[in-house]
């Protein structure tokens, strides 16, 4: 089936054909037509004869291009879904053709640096906030898109893929945005919440990536129940002060993209942050864990940033900062455990 007979507002486009791409461009290919955009031919190609492409299966009428420009002449929502790692070249492939009135609505758990010429992430080691960017930030300064929205939640894509129930939420300032996101996305097996709060949104599905980590060392080291309740509330803390020090809403870290999306990630071996965790754990280097991941896992990068941002801000963030050391430092995880168990969290909660 081609896309002719379809007028601009039915189409959906959907950006990066990863595993949490492909599963959200087949639920929105339930009822709405599909445009994916993949940036290499064979891939388009395989999708659009095939209906597969590196071994995940694409709703038959999902149609691919690697042409930006056709992709954001045919739709009017569109839906990036890319790591954070190519998202500044992504919205910049993207931004020629973009225009005020589309709807921009990413999926993306991680973080952007606006850095000066010259400089990269391990060349610095202090982090000012203006210096960080969330996706939505890298979408308007990029584009010129103006309604732009994220979609957030305990949503692992293989779940997702067998049609278990999930719920998201949509987050933007503009409510045409969560509208949209909700009558494209919703359906008897997956519920749309709205929030107005999109950098609180995006920075709980940031920063429980982190906790995630943490979450499958434990479980590597064999630890119990008790300690995974202990490591879920201080990580729910330490997201909070995060989340304030960096522009978003303590609320948001209480709803579905916070807390339910950090049970979910600290809980699932289909986590790949909770797997990177796990390895680590297991005695595996994260060079030996990198090499053999084919997805991302966002949680390392955002570990350097936040790291960074910490230095600049005066902040402690006791798990975070152990969680480097252990990452890049060579700390054993044992030992950052001992840390934490005598690290002087005095009072339980202490930010409302
Ligand atoms: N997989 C999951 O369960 C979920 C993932 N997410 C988030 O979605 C984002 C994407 O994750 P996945 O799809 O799982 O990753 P993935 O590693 O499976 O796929 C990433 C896709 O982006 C494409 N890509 C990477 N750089 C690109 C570039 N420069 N230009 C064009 N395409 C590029 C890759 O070719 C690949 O198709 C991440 O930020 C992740 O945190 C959010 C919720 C669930
Ligand atoms: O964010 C996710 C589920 O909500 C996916 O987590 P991972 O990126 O750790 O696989």
């Amino acid at each position: 089936m081609g896309l002719k007979n379809f007028s601009k507002d039915a189409v959906v486009g959907v950006v990066g054909v990863g595993s949490f791409g492909t599963v959200i461009a087949n639920m929105l290919a339930e009822k709405n037509q599909v445009l994916v955009y993949a940036r290499k031919e064979e891939v388009v190609q395989e999708i659009n004869q095939f209906h597969r492409a590196q071994n995940r299966e694409f709703n038959p009428s999902i149609r691919a291009t690697h042409d930006p420009e056709k992709l954001c002449n045919s739709c009017h929502t569109i839906f990036f879904m890319v790591p954070s790692s190519g998202f500044q070249e992504v919205a910049r492939r993207f931004s020629p053709f973009l225009q005020p009135y589309h709807l921009v609505i990413h999926g993306t758990k991680g973080l952007c640096l606006d850095l000066p010429e010259g400089k990269d992430l391990d060349s610095l080691k202090s982090i000012n906030r203006r210096r960080i960017l969330t996706m939505s930030e890298v979408l308007q300064k990029e584009t010129v898109a103006v309604r732009v929205g994220c979609l957030a939640g305990p949503n692992i894509s293989k779940e997702l893929g067998l049609s278990q129930p999930a719920a998201t939420v949509i987050a933007s300032k503009f409510n045409e945005v969560i509208l949209e996101g909700q009558r494209l996305l919703r359906s008897e097996k997956f519920q749309v919440y709205g929030n107005s709060d999109i950098i609180g949104v995006e920075l709980s599905g940031v920063l429980k990536n982190i906790i995630a980590i943490a979450a499958g060392a434990l479980a590597g080291l064999g630890l119990g129940e008790n300690a995974k309740g202990l490591l879920i509330s201080r990580g729910m803390v330490e997201m909070v002060h995060l989340s304030k020090a960096l522009g978003g809403s303590v609320k948001s870290i209480f709803g579905l993209a916070g807390v339910g999306d950090l049970v979910t990630t600290c809980n699932s071996v289909n986590s790949r942050n909770f797997t990177v965790g796990y390895r680590l754990a297991k005695g595996e280097k994260l060079s030996e864990i990198l090499a053999d991941m084919e997805e991302v896992a966002e949680g390392i990068n955002t570990i350097k940033i936040i790291k960074g941002f910490l230095e600049s801000a005066d902040l402690r963030a006791p798990i975070t900062e152990n969680l480097y050391r252990v990452l890049f430092e060579e700390l054993e995880i044992e030992e950052a455990l001992q840390f934490l168990m005598k690290y002087p969290f005095n009072v339980d909660v202490d930010f409302v």
